[in-house]
């Protein structure tokens, strides 16, 4: 199945989340499978937060992030009934607003499992729920508006 992140077009590659074109960046793949987003990503040992072996706060939030406007991208081709793959164009969402709770320390060394699910679509604005696993444990949960940039933003 292919990526959210990867029917962007190629001048998106550069994003710090999820750009192919970033070798900086996570590369995060997110997909959308029966109405649910999920991506998976193990942060590296430099993404340690103030408490040894768990992982940075804003390394959660990051994730979050990028995962959420990949999500609002698929939910709202979904709402428009076309799939992301089928669009030359699809659209780009950036965050507008991003709500995040820390529920429980993030272990290191673990792969982590990203969740999307969607709240609203309204317009241009996308509210998506998500949250953050770790052994099966929900570490973190967030609600993201995302909002559609305008043609030729
Ligand atoms: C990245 C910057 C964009 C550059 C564009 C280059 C091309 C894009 C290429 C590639 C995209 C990459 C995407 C990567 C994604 C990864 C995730 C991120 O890290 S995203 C970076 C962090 N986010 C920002 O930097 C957004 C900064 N904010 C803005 O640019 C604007 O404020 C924007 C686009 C969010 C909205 O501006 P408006 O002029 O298009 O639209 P208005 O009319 O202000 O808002 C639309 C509706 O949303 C509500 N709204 C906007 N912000 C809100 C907020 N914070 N809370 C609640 N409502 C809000 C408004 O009240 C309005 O609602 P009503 O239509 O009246 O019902």
């Amino acid at each position: 199945m292919k990526a959210i992140q990867d029917c962007y077009p190629p001048k998106y590659a550069h994003c710090y989340g999820c750009g192919h074109g970033n070798p900086a960046g996570y590369q995060l793949k997110s997909y959308l499978q029966e109405g649910i987003t999920q991506a998976r990503f193990t942060p590296g040992m430099q993404y340690s937060g103030g408490v040894p072996g768990h992982v940075y706060g804003g390394m959660i939030a990051s994730l979050l992030d990028c995962h959420g406007t990949a999500s609002a991208a698929a939910f709202a081709s979904h709402e428009r009934g076309v799939a992301m793959e089928e669009q030359i164009e699809p659209p780009r969402f950036v965050t507008a607003s991003l709500k995040v709770d820390f529920k429980n320390p993030t272990p290191q060394g673990v792969e982590l499992l990203v969740r999307g699910e969607l709240i609203s679509v309204e317009g241009r604005k996308v509210r998506v729920a998500l949250s953050l696993h770790a052994n099966d444990v929900v570490c973190a949960t967030g609600e993201m508006l995302a909002i559609e940039l305008r043609a030729g933003a």
